[in-house]
């Protein structure tokens, strides 16, 4: 195996960022993180505050890999992205697709404090500026119950869905959703992130029928050799999508996306755009619907005028302490 990893912690070599996020996106406004450089390359450990404990070991051992090991084999010089639509009008909406260059666009549908009829307006919207033979997918986070998703893909599938990612937050639901749309006739794909994101049995989704495609971030499965575990294992075409990274973390998706056998759909890593500023000298900014694969080198101006307050570096130092604690403890297990 390989050896443990360096603790940048104690070095000192630890570097946070703080950056804006212009519109707002799945409730959040900005985005932190802590950078390190290993032997192999630059890591981000960035997890949701929303995420705690042992959740956020996966997320470390992802950044391990990036610093300690490098990426597998990649089979792909580049990476078709979506484009992502916020939850925005449908003004700004048909400007961020048809600025974006890209053929697949993915749109935030089930907003909180929104209704059906903002979702319908949006995806007009961006069915207008993809064209007809644009692939458009939606991402409700699992905000439907049964009913309403029912109702609210079948109304939306005017706009030709390419899938309804997370129409519902339990995988049975997800299950009794295909039943129902292919009852139906129109049976629009399901496509799982949360289901297997945050499960605590990503397969429960295969052994429920409950997906058609599997949404893959690396950084909460542990890596990019363990999404490709899961993505084996798991036997759906697979999605790869970010958590919302700097190119540093980009990158870690993109050689997921690079590595994988089969990439039959466009992935979820045109998110760049989402984030005031980067760290790196080139960003990871989709060319053409096109990401291409590389490595990326952090800027040190970027990254000073980038960084997180000395409270918030505090806090989030403590956080990683205390997830690397974890760790050793799971590993001594
Ligand atoms: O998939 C994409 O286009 C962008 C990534 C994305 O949507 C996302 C980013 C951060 C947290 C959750 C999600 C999500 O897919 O729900
Ligand atoms: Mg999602």
């Amino acid at each position: 195996m390989t050896s443990a990893p360096t603790d940048p912690t104690a070095s000192g070599e630890v570097r946070g960022y703080s950056l804006a996020m212009p519109v707002r996106f799945r409730g959040l406004t900005q985005r932190q993180g802590l950078l390190w450089r290993g032997p192999a390359g630059w890591a981000e450990w960035s997890p949701f505050l929303d995420y705690a404990g042992a959740e956020l070991v996966p997320w470390l051992r992802a950044a391990d890999e990036a610093a300690e090991q490098g990426w597998p084999h990649a089979v792909r010089s580049e990476v078709p992205v979506n484009c992502t639509v916020p939850a925005v009008g449908p003004e700004q909406a048909y400007a961020i697709v048809a600025a974006s260059g890209c053929a697949t666009a993915k749109v935030k549908v089930a907003e909180r404090g929104q209704t059906l009829t903002d979702d319908l307006a949006r995806c007009e919207a961006v069915r207008d500026a993809l064209g007809a033979d644009g692939h458009l997918r939606v991402d409700a986070n699992g905000a439907w119950d049964l009913e309403a998703a029912e109702r609210a893909v079948r109304a939306l599938d005017r706009f030709d869905l390419e899938y309804v990612e997370q129409p519902c937050l339990a995988v049975e639901d997800l299950a009794a959703l295909r039943v129902r749309l292919a009852r139906a006739g129109r049976p629009v794909l399901v496509a799982a992130d949360e289901s297997i994101r945050r499960a605590e049995d990503p397969y429960r989704v295969v052994a429920l029928d409950a997906a058609d495609v599997a949404v893959l971030k690396v950084a909460p499965l542990g890596g990019v050799r363990a999404a490709l575990e899961v993505a084996e294992r798991i036997g759906l075409p697979v999605v790869v999508s970010s958590a919302v990274e700097t190119s540093v973390g980009l990158a870690a998706g993109v050689a997921l996306a690079a590595a994988l056998p089969d990439l039959p759909y466009a992935c979820g890593l045109g998110t760049i755009g989402l984030l005031a500023d980067d760290v790196v000298t080139e960003p990871l900014r989709p060319v053409g619907g096109m990401l291409p694969v590389r490595p990326v080198v952090v800027d040190e101006e970027r990254l000073a005028a980038s960084a997180m307050t000395p409270e918030d570096a505090h806090a989030w130092r403590d956080r990683l302490a205390q997830t690397r604690a974890l760790t050793s403890e799971a590993a001594r297990a």
